[in-house]
Protein backbone atom coordinates (compact mmCIF):
# COMPACT_ATOMS: atom_id res chain seq x y z
CA UNK A 1 0.00 0.00 0.00
CA UNK A 2 1.54 3.28 -0.83
CA UNK A 3 0.43 5.71 1.39
CA UNK A 4 0.66 9.32 -0.49
CA UNK A 5 -1.37 11.80 0.28
CA UNK A 6 -4.25 12.51 -2.09
CA UNK A 7 -3.63 14.65 -4.98
CA UNK A 8 -4.03 18.27 -3.76
CA UNK A 9 -3.67 17.68 -0.68
CA UNK A 10 -0.43 19.41 0.90
CA UNK A 11 2.03 18.70 4.22
CA UNK A 12 3.28 21.70 6.11
CA UNK A 13 6.77 21.04 7.54
CA UNK A 14 7.63 23.59 10.36
CA UNK A 15 9.65 25.67 8.58
CA UNK A 16 6.34 26.56 6.31
CA UNK A 17 4.34 26.10 9.61
CA UNK A 18 6.51 28.81 11.49
CA UNK A 19 6.30 31.27 7.99
CA UNK A 20 2.93 31.27 7.66
CA UNK A 21 1.96 31.69 11.83
CA UNK A 22 4.16 34.56 11.58
CA UNK A 23 2.01 35.91 8.65
CA UNK A 24 -1.24 34.76 10.83
CA UNK A 25 0.22 36.33 13.78
CA UNK A 26 0.88 39.93 12.38
CA UNK A 27 -2.81 40.05 10.81
CA UNK A 28 -4.39 38.85 14.08
CA UNK A 29 -3.05 41.69 15.55
CA UNK A 30 -4.49 44.48 13.10
CA UNK A 31 -7.88 42.45 13.56
CA UNK A 32 -7.45 42.84 17.27
CA UNK A 33 -7.08 46.44 17.17
CA UNK A 34 -9.95 46.97 15.12
CA UNK A 35 -12.01 44.86 17.96
CA UNK A 36 -13.19 42.05 15.49
CA UNK A 37 -12.79 38.57 17.37
CA UNK A 38 -12.28 35.11 16.39
CA UNK A 39 -15.08 32.68 15.07
CA UNK A 40 -14.43 28.57 14.43
CA UNK A 41 -16.73 27.51 12.04
CA UNK A 42 -16.98 23.44 11.20
CA UNK A 43 -14.79 22.52 8.38
CA UNK A 44 -17.87 20.18 7.13
CA UNK A 45 -21.51 21.77 6.30
CA UNK A 46 -24.13 20.84 4.68
CA UNK A 47 -23.74 21.07 0.81
CA UNK A 48 -27.11 23.27 0.56
CA UNK A 49 -25.49 25.62 2.83
CA UNK A 50 -22.43 25.75 0.83
CA UNK A 51 -24.03 26.36 -2.23
CA UNK A 52 -25.92 29.38 -0.57
CA UNK A 53 -28.70 29.36 -2.57
CA UNK A 54 -26.99 28.96 -6.02
CA UNK A 55 -24.34 31.80 -5.26
CA UNK A 56 -21.35 28.51 -4.88
CA UNK A 57 -20.73 26.44 -7.46
CA UNK A 58 -21.71 22.72 -6.84
CA UNK A 59 -19.01 21.75 -8.92
CA UNK A 60 -16.24 23.47 -6.98
CA UNK A 61 -16.96 21.78 -3.74
CA UNK A 62 -15.66 18.48 -2.39
CA UNK A 63 -18.50 16.10 -1.55
CA UNK A 64 -19.01 13.84 1.31
CA UNK A 65 -22.16 11.40 2.07
CA UNK A 66 -23.29 10.90 5.63
CA UNK A 67 -25.82 7.77 6.06
CA UNK A 68 -27.56 10.33 8.59
CA UNK A 69 -26.93 13.85 7.19
CA UNK A 70 -26.91 13.33 3.70
CA UNK A 71 -24.71 15.19 1.98
CA UNK A 72 -22.21 17.10 2.96
CA UNK A 73 -19.14 18.69 1.86
CA UNK A 74 -15.90 20.91 3.16
CA UNK A 75 -15.87 24.66 3.03
CA UNK A 76 -14.63 26.66 -0.20
CA UNK A 77 -14.59 29.55 1.66
CA UNK A 78 -16.02 31.00 5.17
CA UNK A 79 -18.41 33.62 5.11
CA UNK A 80 -20.93 31.49 3.98
CA UNK A 81 -20.73 29.04 7.29
CA UNK A 82 -20.19 32.56 9.51
CA UNK A 83 -23.61 34.09 7.85
CA UNK A 84 -25.52 30.89 9.16
CA UNK A 85 -23.83 30.74 12.31
CA UNK A 86 -24.34 34.50 13.14
CA UNK A 87 -27.98 34.01 11.87
CA UNK A 88 -28.37 31.09 14.24
CA UNK A 89 -26.67 32.88 17.14
CA UNK A 90 -28.50 36.18 17.23
CA UNK A 91 -31.87 34.64 16.32
CA UNK A 92 -34.05 37.33 17.44
CA UNK A 93 -32.31 39.39 19.48
CA UNK A 94 -31.66 43.01 17.94
CA UNK A 95 -28.94 43.27 15.79
CA UNK A 96 -25.77 45.19 16.62
CA UNK A 97 -22.72 44.85 14.08
CA UNK A 98 -20.58 42.04 14.87
CA UNK A 99 -16.87 41.81 14.17
CA UNK A 100 -15.39 38.62 13.50
CA UNK A 101 -12.51 36.96 11.89
CA UNK A 102 -11.08 33.69 11.08
CA UNK A 103 -8.39 31.74 10.00
CA UNK A 104 -8.63 28.50 8.58
CA UNK A 105 -8.64 26.05 5.58
CA UNK A 106 -10.80 25.61 2.86
CA UNK A 107 -11.26 23.38 -0.01
CA UNK A 108 -12.03 23.77 -3.68
CA UNK A 109 -11.63 20.88 -6.26
CA UNK A 110 -9.27 21.52 -8.74
CA UNK A 111 -10.30 21.31 -12.26
CA UNK A 112 -6.75 19.24 -12.73
CA UNK A 113 -6.56 16.93 -9.87
CA UNK A 114 -4.66 14.11 -11.80
CA UNK A 115 -1.64 16.72 -12.14
CA UNK A 116 -2.21 17.50 -8.39
CA UNK A 117 -3.61 20.69 -8.53
CA UNK A 118 -3.93 22.86 -5.23
CA UNK A 119 -7.47 21.35 -3.28
CA UNK A 120 -6.44 23.02 0.24
CA UNK A 121 -5.54 26.57 0.70
CA UNK A 122 -5.51 28.93 3.74
CA UNK A 123 -7.33 32.34 4.55
CA UNK A 124 -7.56 34.79 7.01
CA UNK A 125 -10.17 37.33 6.98
CA UNK A 126 -13.04 39.15 8.72
CA UNK A 127 -16.43 39.76 8.57
CA UNK A 128 -18.60 43.14 9.38
CA UNK A 129 -22.37 41.57 9.64
CA UNK A 130 -25.32 43.68 11.09
CA UNK A 131 -23.56 46.93 8.94
CA UNK A 132 -24.48 48.59 5.57
CA UNK A 133 -23.45 51.62 4.08
CA UNK A 134 -20.52 53.77 3.57
CA UNK A 135 -18.44 53.40 6.53
CA UNK A 136 -19.17 50.28 7.36
CA UNK A 137 -17.64 49.65 3.27
CA UNK A 138 -14.29 52.46 4.19
CA UNK A 139 -13.60 50.11 7.86
CA UNK A 140 -13.06 46.92 5.56
CA UNK A 141 -11.26 48.84 3.11
CA UNK A 142 -9.20 50.67 5.63
CA UNK A 143 -8.54 47.33 7.66
CA UNK A 144 -7.19 45.69 4.57
CA UNK A 145 -5.04 48.50 3.60
CA UNK A 146 -3.68 48.02 7.07
CA UNK A 147 -3.07 44.52 6.58
CA UNK A 148 -0.95 44.76 3.82
CA UNK A 149 1.20 47.40 5.51
CA UNK A 150 1.62 45.20 8.85
CA UNK A 151 3.08 42.78 6.14
CA UNK A 152 5.04 45.25 4.84
CA UNK A 153 3.95 45.01 1.13
CA UNK A 154 4.27 47.88 -0.62
CA UNK A 155 3.29 46.82 -4.11
CA UNK A 156 -0.27 46.10 -4.63
CA UNK A 157 -3.34 47.49 -6.38
CA UNK A 158 -6.90 47.14 -4.95
CA UNK A 159 -8.77 46.79 -7.74
CA UNK A 160 -12.62 48.26 -6.72
CA UNK A 161 -16.07 47.32 -8.43
CA UNK A 162 -19.47 47.41 -7.78
CA UNK A 163 -21.63 44.10 -8.17
CA UNK A 164 -24.78 45.34 -8.16
CA UNK A 165 -24.10 47.98 -10.46
CA UNK A 166 -22.17 45.57 -12.77
CA UNK A 167 -25.36 43.26 -12.82
CA UNK A 168 -27.83 46.07 -13.49
CA UNK A 169 -25.89 47.89 -16.26
CA UNK A 170 -25.71 43.96 -18.03
CA UNK A 171 -29.34 43.83 -17.97
CA UNK A 172 -30.42 45.50 -21.32
CA UNK A 173 -28.09 42.67 -22.84
CA UNK A 174 -30.26 39.55 -23.96
CA UNK A 175 -29.86 36.75 -21.83
CA UNK A 176 -28.59 34.25 -24.17
CA UNK A 177 -25.71 36.33 -25.05
CA UNK A 178 -25.13 37.80 -21.61
CA UNK A 179 -22.53 35.96 -19.59
CA UNK A 180 -20.67 35.89 -23.00
CA UNK A 181 -20.73 39.68 -22.69
CA UNK A 182 -19.65 39.15 -19.19
CA UNK A 183 -16.87 36.92 -20.22
CA UNK A 184 -15.30 38.69 -22.71
CA UNK A 185 -15.18 42.02 -20.46
CA UNK A 186 -13.81 40.20 -17.27
CA UNK A 187 -11.07 38.62 -19.69
CA UNK A 188 -10.56 41.97 -21.12
CA UNK A 189 -11.05 40.03 -24.14
CA UNK A 190 -11.99 43.46 -26.39
CA UNK A 191 -11.72 41.77 -29.54
CA UNK A 192 -14.34 38.57 -28.67
CA UNK A 193 -16.69 41.31 -27.11
CA UNK A 194 -16.61 43.11 -30.75
CA UNK A 195 -17.35 39.62 -32.55
CA UNK A 196 -20.42 38.99 -30.60
CA UNK A 197 -23.65 39.07 -31.90
CA UNK A 198 -25.31 42.25 -30.20
CA UNK A 199 -26.91 45.51 -31.75
CA UNK A 200 -25.29 47.96 -32.81
CA UNK A 201 -26.45 49.94 -29.72
CA UNK A 202 -25.50 47.05 -27.67
CA UNK A 203 -22.41 46.88 -28.78
CA UNK A 204 -21.38 50.57 -28.32
CA UNK A 205 -22.90 50.28 -25.13
CA UNK A 206 -20.64 46.88 -24.26
CA UNK A 207 -17.69 48.69 -25.17
CA UNK A 208 -18.12 51.53 -22.88
CA UNK A 209 -18.77 49.35 -20.23
CA UNK A 210 -15.56 47.36 -21.11
CA UNK A 211 -13.46 50.67 -20.66
CA UNK A 212 -14.91 50.98 -17.25
CA UNK A 213 -11.59 50.86 -16.07
CA UNK A 214 -8.94 52.49 -14.47
CA UNK A 215 -7.95 55.67 -12.21
CA UNK A 216 -11.38 56.04 -9.93
CA UNK A 217 -11.41 59.78 -11.10
CA UNK A 218 -11.25 58.82 -14.72
CA UNK A 219 -14.03 56.15 -14.55
CA UNK A 220 -16.47 58.21 -12.57
CA UNK A 221 -17.30 61.14 -15.31
CA UNK A 222 -17.39 58.25 -17.91
CA UNK A 223 -20.38 56.46 -15.44
CA UNK A 224 -21.56 59.38 -14.92
CA UNK A 225 -22.39 59.95 -18.89
CA UNK A 226 -24.54 56.53 -18.83
CA UNK A 227 -28.14 57.01 -18.43
CA UNK A 228 -28.49 55.52 -14.87
CA UNK A 229 -31.27 54.84 -12.71
CA UNK A 230 -32.11 55.69 -8.93
CA UNK A 231 -30.60 53.11 -7.23
CA UNK A 232 -27.92 52.79 -9.97
CA UNK A 233 -27.09 56.43 -9.11
CA UNK A 234 -26.83 55.67 -5.22
CA UNK A 235 -24.85 52.91 -6.04
CA UNK A 236 -22.37 54.79 -7.29
CA UNK A 237 -22.67 57.47 -4.99
CA UNK A 238 -22.01 55.13 -2.03
CA UNK A 239 -18.97 53.82 -3.92
CA UNK A 240 -17.57 57.56 -4.58
CA UNK A 241 -17.58 58.53 -1.01
CA UNK A 242 -15.79 55.16 0.77
CA UNK A 243 -12.98 55.50 -1.95
CA UNK A 244 -13.26 59.66 -0.80
CA UNK A 245 -13.13 58.16 2.61
CA UNK A 246 -10.53 55.75 2.35
CA UNK A 247 -8.20 58.54 0.74
CA UNK A 248 -9.03 60.75 3.76
CA UNK A 249 -7.64 58.19 6.52
CA UNK A 250 -5.16 56.36 4.81
CA UNK A 251 -2.44 59.04 4.98
CA UNK A 252 0.12 56.36 6.42
CA UNK A 253 0.12 54.95 2.72
CA UNK A 254 2.39 57.41 0.68
CA UNK A 255 1.02 57.57 -2.98
CA UNK A 256 -2.62 55.76 -1.62
CA UNK A 257 -3.90 56.99 -5.25
CA UNK A 258 -1.68 54.90 -7.24
CA UNK A 259 -2.88 51.84 -5.43
CA UNK A 260 -6.92 52.14 -6.70
CA UNK A 261 -8.09 51.06 -9.18
CA UNK A 262 -11.97 51.43 -9.89
CA UNK A 263 -13.34 48.38 -12.04
CA UNK A 264 -16.75 48.04 -12.75
CA UNK A 265 -16.20 44.90 -14.77
CA UNK A 266 -14.95 43.43 -11.60
CA UNK A 267 -16.71 39.54 -11.62
CA UNK A 268 -16.39 37.44 -8.12
CA UNK A 269 -16.06 33.68 -8.27
CA UNK A 270 -19.28 33.81 -5.72
CA UNK A 271 -21.99 34.84 -6.58
CA UNK A 272 -23.51 36.29 -3.29
CA UNK A 273 -21.98 40.50 -3.15
CA UNK A 274 -24.40 43.09 -3.96
CA UNK A 275 -22.48 45.82 -3.61
CA UNK A 276 -18.88 47.42 -3.53
CA UNK A 277 -16.51 44.65 -4.54
CA UNK A 278 -12.72 44.07 -4.50
CA UNK A 279 -9.53 41.99 -5.22
CA UNK A 280 -5.72 43.57 -3.87
CA UNK A 281 -3.52 42.20 -6.42
CA UNK A 282 0.39 42.60 -6.00
CA UNK A 283 2.82 43.62 -8.53
CA UNK A 284 3.74 42.14 -12.09
CA UNK A 285 7.01 41.94 -10.27
CA UNK A 286 6.04 38.86 -8.22
CA UNK A 287 3.30 37.36 -11.01
CA UNK A 288 0.34 39.36 -9.85
CA UNK A 289 -1.19 37.12 -7.76
CA UNK A 290 -4.46 37.83 -5.86
CA UNK A 291 -3.91 38.52 -2.40
CA UNK A 292 -7.20 39.24 -1.05
CA UNK A 293 -11.00 39.43 -1.95
CA UNK A 294 -13.75 40.12 -0.81
CA UNK A 295 -17.30 42.80 -0.79
CA UNK A 296 -20.59 43.28 0.33
CA UNK A 297 -23.48 41.10 0.67
CA UNK A 298 -26.27 42.30 2.08
CA UNK A 299 -29.00 39.14 0.87
CA UNK A 300 -26.24 36.16 1.89
CA UNK A 301 -27.60 36.06 5.66
CA UNK A 302 -31.41 36.16 5.09
CA UNK A 303 -31.02 32.97 3.46
CA UNK A 304 -30.13 31.07 6.90
CA UNK A 305 -32.89 33.66 8.74
CA UNK A 306 -36.26 31.63 9.42
CA UNK A 307 -38.45 34.43 8.39
CA UNK A 308 -35.81 35.46 5.35
CA UNK A 309 -35.16 38.60 6.85
CA UNK A 310 -32.04 39.85 5.56
CA UNK A 311 -28.98 41.89 7.15
CA UNK A 312 -26.20 43.21 5.56
CA UNK A 313 -22.36 41.98 5.41
CA UNK A 314 -19.30 43.03 3.98
CA UNK A 315 -15.39 41.16 4.61
CA UNK A 316 -12.31 40.05 2.72
CA UNK A 317 -9.91 37.15 3.15
CA UNK A 318 -6.48 37.37 2.62
CA UNK A 319 -5.07 34.17 0.47
CA UNK A 320 -2.31 33.04 2.89
CA UNK A 321 -0.56 30.99 0.35
CA UNK A 322 -0.12 33.86 -1.80
CA UNK A 323 0.86 36.46 0.87
CA UNK A 324 3.59 33.19 1.81
CA UNK A 325 4.97 33.61 -1.50
CA UNK A 326 5.54 37.11 -1.79
CA UNK A 327 6.60 37.33 1.57
CA UNK A 328 9.07 35.03 0.64
CA UNK A 329 10.48 36.29 -2.76
CA UNK A 330 10.96 39.69 -1.03
CA UNK A 331 12.70 38.33 1.94
CA UNK A 332 10.65 38.86 4.71
CA UNK A 333 10.20 35.83 6.30
CA UNK A 334 12.57 33.65 8.66
CA UNK A 335 14.94 31.39 6.52
CA UNK A 336 15.36 28.76 9.49
CA UNK A 337 13.14 27.69 12.59
CA UNK A 338 13.62 28.91 15.81
CA UNK A 339 16.86 27.24 17.25
CA UNK A 340 16.98 26.00 20.97
CA UNK A 341 18.71 28.35 23.38
CA UNK A 342 20.25 25.31 25.28
CA UNK A 343 21.15 21.50 24.87
CA UNK A 344 21.26 19.50 28.25
CA UNK A 345 23.01 16.86 28.58
CA UNK A 346 23.12 14.51 31.28
CA UNK A 347 27.10 13.60 31.78
CA UNK A 348 26.57 10.10 33.49
CA UNK A 349 23.37 7.67 32.80
CA UNK A 350 22.50 8.23 36.55
CA UNK A 351 22.07 11.92 35.83
CA UNK A 352 19.35 11.80 33.28
CA UNK A 353 16.55 12.60 36.26
CA UNK A 354 18.69 15.67 37.04
CA UNK A 355 18.79 16.85 33.38
CA UNK A 356 14.99 16.63 33.14
CA UNK A 357 15.06 18.95 36.72
CA UNK A 358 17.49 21.88 35.39
CA UNK A 359 15.45 22.05 32.28
CA UNK A 360 12.47 22.61 33.81
CA UNK A 361 13.65 24.76 35.57
CA UNK A 362 15.30 26.96 32.53
CA UNK A 363 11.96 26.46 30.86
CA UNK A 364 10.00 27.94 33.92
CA UNK A 365 11.91 31.41 32.58
CA UNK A 366 9.09 34.25 31.46
CA UNK A 367 10.78 34.31 28.51
CA UNK A 368 10.32 32.05 26.27
CA UNK A 369 13.40 29.82 26.38
CA UNK A 370 13.71 26.92 24.32
CA UNK A 371 15.28 23.76 26.05
CA UNK A 372 16.06 20.29 24.66
CA UNK A 373 17.33 17.42 26.05
CA UNK A 374 20.56 15.17 24.70
CA UNK A 375 18.73 11.85 23.64
CA UNK A 376 22.06 10.16 22.45
CA UNK A 377 24.72 8.90 24.20
CA UNK A 378 27.59 10.03 21.95
CA UNK A 379 31.46 9.00 22.42
CA UNK A 380 33.06 12.49 23.19
CA UNK A 381 32.39 15.91 24.38
CA UNK A 382 33.05 17.35 20.92
CA UNK A 383 30.47 14.94 19.46
CA UNK A 384 28.17 16.76 21.46
CA UNK A 385 29.24 20.54 20.36
CA UNK A 386 29.23 19.22 16.82
CA UNK A 387 25.91 18.51 17.46
CA UNK A 388 25.02 21.53 19.13
CA UNK A 389 26.73 24.07 16.41
CA UNK A 390 25.01 21.82 13.80
CA UNK A 391 21.70 23.20 15.31
CA UNK A 392 22.18 26.17 16.24
CA UNK A 393 21.86 25.73 19.84
CA UNK A 394 23.36 28.61 21.53
CA UNK A 395 24.70 26.46 25.20
CA UNK A 396 25.03 23.38 26.29
CA UNK A 397 23.93 22.56 30.10
CA UNK A 398 25.61 19.95 31.43
CA UNK A 399 23.98 18.07 34.54
CA UNK A 400 25.79 15.87 36.47
CA UNK A 401 24.25 13.48 39.06
CA UNK A 402 23.59 15.79 41.97
CA UNK A 403 21.73 18.45 39.17
CA UNK A 404 24.62 20.42 39.16
CA UNK A 405 25.12 22.17 35.64
CA UNK A 406 28.05 23.78 33.94
CA UNK A 407 27.09 26.28 30.85
CA UNK A 408 29.38 26.09 27.92
CA UNK A 409 28.64 28.49 25.13
CA UNK A 410 28.80 27.31 21.54
CA UNK A 411 27.15 29.53 18.79
N1 LIG B 1 -15.21 34.42 1.22
C1 LIG B 1 -14.71 35.17 0.09
C2 LIG B 1 -14.06 36.46 0.52
C3 LIG B 1 -15.00 37.31 1.34
C4 LIG B 1 -15.00 37.47 2.66
N2 LIG B 1 -16.07 38.28 2.93
C5 LIG B 1 -16.63 38.61 1.81
N3 LIG B 1 -16.01 38.02 0.83
C6 LIG B 1 -13.70 34.33 -0.68
O1 LIG B 1 -13.24 33.32 -0.19
O2 LIG B 1 -13.36 34.70 -1.79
Amino acid sequence: MVHQPPSGARDLLPLDVAQKISIERRLQQVFHRWGYHRIITSTLERLETLMAGGAIDRSTLIKLQDAEDGELGLRPELTVAIARATVMRMGKTPWQPQRLYYNANVFRKSPDTHSGGQQEFYQTGVELLGSGGTIADAEVLLLLSECLQALEIDDWHLVIGEAGLTATLLEPFPLNVRSQVRGAIANLDRIGLENLPLSTELRERALLLFDLRGRPEDVFPIVAKLDLDLPQQAALNNLKSAIELLYQCQSKIPNLKSHIHLDLSLIQTFDYYTGIVFEVVSSPKTGQRVLGQGGRYDRLLGLFDPQGQNHPGIGFCLNIEDLHQILLSEGLLAKETPASDFLVVPQTSEAAAAAFVYARKLRESSDLVRVEMDLESRETLEEVREYARDRRIAQIAWVNAEGLPTIETVN
